[in-house]
Order: structure tokens, then sequence, then C-alpha cells
């Protein structure tokens, strides 16, 4: 008798990540990946999946057997060149890790920020004021989600006003670069080189403003901090992170209010919950959905051989959604701490940009709370498809104004 397998729980090892069927919904492909094991090696590319909250946070804290410095993307440094120079921050280790982490964590902390927290909520209101002007119905991704990052986030790092629109193709391509060369890289890749040519230009001291974290970098580079030829790359940094990763990040506390009857009135009520609110929201929707490591030695995870130089594939997204860790999962629970999901990451190479991603969120959140009574969708979303990131193309929604 032939063992049929239910569509839903293919046989995990068969399972192929960067697949558009998976991308456009990788439910039950993490749920299957989870049940199979705590370690599960994909036949397709030969590599290890680890979708499971705690192996996924063992690997992120053990920079020293897990690293980042032979690429977090399916490219394994040891053998393959880089289509970039590797990002003195995500793709670096210590002690090479440490004078740029050291460099750019202290411009991006909250107590940094609040002297863009005025400007951003004031632009917030005003996003949001011509959004409903227009009407109840608006499309939550390209009237809003898209439009208030590329607002604000450019000018705090002081790139020049021409040329922006290539800032959300960028960061796309570049979280296709993480997964393999199926056709949203090669797709893509034709129309990048004056894209790529036009972020290099953005980075380099006399393209940017004096008074932006571009140009704090370029001074942490004049008092020795970095070397200067880490200085354009770091920059380019935060103009590859800067933008796509916050369009999901406020389009998931969108969706979240907007398919949790209740969410929009109880934060009305209580606005202390704005940053679990947005926390809970990352959890469930997390932007980035994996990155990989490079076993350093011959590990054994969960009773399976990880040899040394094998790549890993950490599964964010499903970590935060494993029943194992979080009770209920699946729904946005605005009374659970969601503290320790891993959509920032953990460890030496969490996120830095992490306050900046909340505190835009928060702005865009608190101006609709100040505007509407309730939210819901209005017509069917449509998943925009990343090798690595998560996102919406379209979220039709409504809104009551009370
Ligand atoms: C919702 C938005 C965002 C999410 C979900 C996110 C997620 C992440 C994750 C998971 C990591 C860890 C990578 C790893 O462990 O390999 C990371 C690192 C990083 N993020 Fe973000 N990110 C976001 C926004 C941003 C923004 C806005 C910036 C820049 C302003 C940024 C800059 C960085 C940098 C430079 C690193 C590397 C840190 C290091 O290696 O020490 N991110 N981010
Ligand atoms: O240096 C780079 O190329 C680079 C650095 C950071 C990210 N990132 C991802 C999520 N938050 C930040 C992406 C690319």
């Amino acid at each position: 008798m032939s063992i049929v397998e239910s569509p839903t729980t293919p046989d995990a090892a068969s399972i192929d990540p960067f697949d558009l069927e998976f991308l456009r919904d990788p439910l039950p492909h993490h749920a299957a990946l989870r049940d199979a094991g705590p370690v599960v090696r994909l036949e397709k590319y030969g590599v290890y999946a680890m979708a499971r909250y705690d192996e996924v946070h063992a690997a992120l804290v053990d920079w020293q057997s897990f690293q980042s410095a032979a690429g977090v993307g399916l490219s394994n440094f040891r053998h393959e060149k880089p289509w970039r120079p590797p990002s003195v921050l995500l793709e670096a280790d210590p002690p090479r890790h440490d004078g740029p982490r050291a460099v750019v964590a202290p411009l991006l902390t909250t107590r940094r920020l609040r002297d863009l927290e005025q400007q951003w909520r004031a632009d917030a209101a005003t996003v949001v004021d011509a959004v409903l002007d227009r009407g109840e119905e608006f499309d939550a991704v390209t009237d809003l989600a898209e439009v208030f990052p590329l607002r604000v986030f450019p000018d705090a790092v002081g790139i020049g006003k021409e040329g922006r629109e290539n800032l959300l193709p960028y960061g796309d391509f570049a979280f296709n670069a993480f997964g393999p060369p199926n056709e949203l890289v090669t797709s893509a890749a034709p129309h990048m080189p004056p894209v790529t040519e036009w972020i290099g230009r953005q980075c380099l001291r006399e393209n940017l403003t004096e008074d932006g974290f571009g140009a704090q970098i370029w001074a942490a580079a004049d008092r020795g901090e970095i070397s200067p030829e880490h200085a354009p790359m770091i920059v380019r940094s935060l103009l590859t992170a800067g933008v796509d990763t916050t369009v999901t990040g406020i389009a998931a506390i969108v969706h979240a209010l907007a398919h949790t009857p209740g969410a929009v009135a109880r934060l009305r009520r209580d606005r202390s919950l704005t940053r679990t609110a947005f926390e809970e929201a990352v959890r469930l929707t997390s932007p980035v959905q994996t990155f990989f490591r490079t076993a350093t030695r011959d590990l054994q995870v969960g009773g399976v051989d990880i040899a040394d130089g094998e790549k890993i594939l950490m599964f964010l997204g499903s970590a935060n959604r494993d029943p194992r860790r979080w009770e209920d999962p699946d729904t946005f629970d605005l009374d659970r701490d969601p503290s320790g999901h891993v959509a920032f990451g953990m460890g030496i190479h969490q996120c830095v940009g992490q306050h900046i991603a909340r505190l835009e969120a928060i702005c865009v959140l608190d101006a609709l709370l100040d505007r509407i009574v309730d939210i819901e969708p209005a017509a069917p979303e449509q998943r925009h498809l990343n090798n690595t990131l998560v996102g919406w193309e379209h979220m039709p929604v409504r809104v009551h104004r009370g």
C-alpha cells in the first residue's frame, strides 16, 4: 500500500524554501519542517534547516559555532565569490565585526532617535491625513507602508533627494540575492547595474548631508574608529536594510489590526500597548523570514551531524510561530509578552535598526489611532514574493472614523 502524502504535509527533506509556492504561503511548510525534527537536511540545496524556536535561538547566540562571515545567504563565501563586497556588519564575525558595530549601534539607540521622533510623528500625521482625505478605503501598502519610510528614512541617513525610487528595488534585490539565483533574482538582475551604481554614489561622503547617520559614520572614520573604506560600506548596509524591511513592519501592524476585531479599540483605550502591538506584529509576520549561518566545526544538533563548512538556514518567522515556544502562536494577542521573539535576530548581530523600525511603525500607528475607531480588510490582499522577506504588494483596507 503506497503512503499517500497529504498535499499540506510534504516530505520535509524535499521542501524548497525558495520555491514561489512556498514563498506565497510558507506556514504549512514551516509546520512540516518543525514537525520533521530540530534540524532537517534540505536535499535540493544540501543545507540544514532549523525551523523551531529553540534551535534558531541557540544558533543566533552562538556566533562561534554558527558564523556569519561565510555569508548569511545561500552562497558559501568559503567557496564562492560574493556578488558584492561582504557586509562588514551582517557578514562579519568578531573581531572584524566589532568596530563597525560599536560605531553604528550608538547612532541608532532610542535615546538618539528622540531627536527624530517629533518630526516623524508630524510626518506620520501628514501622511495619514492625506490618505484619509481621499476616503475611508485605501491600500495600506502603496498609500501608507511604502510612503512613510521613504519620506523619513533617506533624510535621516542624509542622502540626496534625486533617485530615491531606487531604494526599494535595491533592497528587494539584495534580499532576493540571499537566496538561490531563482527567477526573483534573474528577472531583476539585468536592471540592477544603474541602481547599484546609484546606491554606491549615495554612500560617498560628498553626497551626504552633514547632519545624517551617513555623516556620523564618516566622522567615526575620521576619529579612527573604523577604516575609511568601511564607512561607505556601512552606509550601504543602512540603505540596503532601511526601507524594504520597515515597509513590511508597518504593513504587519496594519494587517494585524485589520484582522483582529477590537484591537483598534483596545489600543485607543490604552496607548501604552502600542510597543507591544508592534513586537507582537513582527513576531506574527517576521519581515525577515530567514538568514543562513555556516558551521565553523563539526557539530551535532538534535542528534543530527552537521560538518564544518555546512550551511544552516534559520527560519526566524517559523521560530516565532513555534507552538513549542508560543501559546496559540498564530493569534495576534495584545495580552501576550512577545519578548524573546527572533524577528530582529538575537545576540551580537541583533538588528541595530530595530529602534528605527519600531519608531516608524509606532508613529504611523499612533497617527491612525488618533483618527480611526476601527479598520477591516476591504478586499483580498496580494503577497509580495521575495527569497528572504515577507510582505505585501497590496493590502486594501476600510477604516471607520467614528
Ligand atoms: C522591521 C524591520 C527590520 C527587521 C525585521 C530586521 C531584522 C534583522 C535581523 C533578523 C537581523 C539579524 C541578522 C543576522 O542575525 O544575521 C538584522 C540585523 C541588522 N539590521 Fe535589521 N531589521 C529591520 C530593520 C532594519 C533597519 C531599519 C536598519 C537600518 C537602519 C537595519 C540594520 C541592520 C543591520 C546593520 C544589521 C546587522 C547587525 C550586525 O550584524 O551587527 N535593520 N536585522
Ligand atoms: O550590509 C548589508 O548588505 C545588509 C545589512 C543589513 C541588512 N538587514 C537585514 C535586516 N536588517 C538589516 C541587510 C543587508
